[in-house]
């Protein structure tokens, strides 16, 4: 089974004259374990293929499916619980971090687990081990100002990956680090990707990290012009 299928989407956000098409049939599928780069010029459809995938933008046409769960198909489908299958499913990683700055590091990773219903015990015994395996332990309690862009965006993917997701969703996950910290941050998506059999898509500007992808999925003008299927 893919973790991700999206078929023939379509997203054109407005109406009438204001209508803007920033997807034109876009078809594509990525396998759990996969890393997948999503690369393409400022304006061409790169945020709202991920955010379609992302259950937070709805596709006017087209079809969306999550680890087996088809999601969209011409818009929601009816009766689901988006915010429940978001927080199930789906991990997000975005550039600015965005830790709560009144948590600690280690509050910031528990935190995703709570609002899924683990208990404080657990909760905080998972985040140890998740920020351990980032190599982020020493610095649990130490809040968002005190720790370096690299160790933030760490404590980020940590985060991201509390619920087990099968997909994890990241947009521009390396920007604001220099190259090491990028590499470094690249390297770990990749093992992450491997390891938990999780599908990963990233959408990039920064040339320097596709030699660590699987597969780039490039976009332009709202259409996917190569790598939409690695099968
Ligand atoms: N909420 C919105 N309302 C109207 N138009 C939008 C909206 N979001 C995006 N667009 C338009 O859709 C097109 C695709 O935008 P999108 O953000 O997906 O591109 P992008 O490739 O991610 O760009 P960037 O690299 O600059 O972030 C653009 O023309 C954009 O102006």
């Amino acid at each position: 089974m893919y973790a991700v299928e999206v078929e023939n989407l379509t997203k054109i956000y407005g109406s009438g004259e204001r209508a803007v098409t920033a997807l034109t049939g876009a078809s594509f599928r990525v396998k759990p374990g996969e890393l997948v780069a999503v690369l393409g010029p400022s304006g061409s459809g790169k945020t709202t293929l991920l955010t379609s995938v992302g259950l937070v933008t709805e596709p006017t046409r087209g079809r969306v499916t999550i680890d087996g769960l088809t999601v969209a198909d011409d818009g929601w489908l009816p009766g689901l619980d988006l915010k429940r299958i978001r927080r199930e499913r789906l991990g997000f990683i975005f550039q600015a971090h965005n830790l709560i700055p009144f948590l600690t590091a280690l509050e910031n990773v528990t935190v995703a687990l709570t609002i899924n219903g683990i208990g404080a015990k657990e909760a905080k015994q998972r985040g140890m081990e998740l920020l351990e395996s980032l190599g982020l332990a020493h610095r649990h309690d130490n809040y968002p100002a005190n720790l370096s862009g690299g160790e933030s965006q760490r404590v980020a993917i940590a985060r991201a990956l509390a619920n087990q997701p099968k997909v994890i969703l990241a947009d521009e996950p390396t920007a604001a680090l220099d190259t090491e910290n990028g590499k470094n941050v690249m390297a770990l998506l990749k093992k992450l990707a491997v390891g938990n059999r999780s599908a990963i898509m990233v959408v990039t500007h920064d040339h320097r990290m596709v030699e660590g992808f699987d597969r780039v999925i490039a976009v332009r003008d709202g259409t996917l012009v190569d790598g939409a299927d690695g099968s």
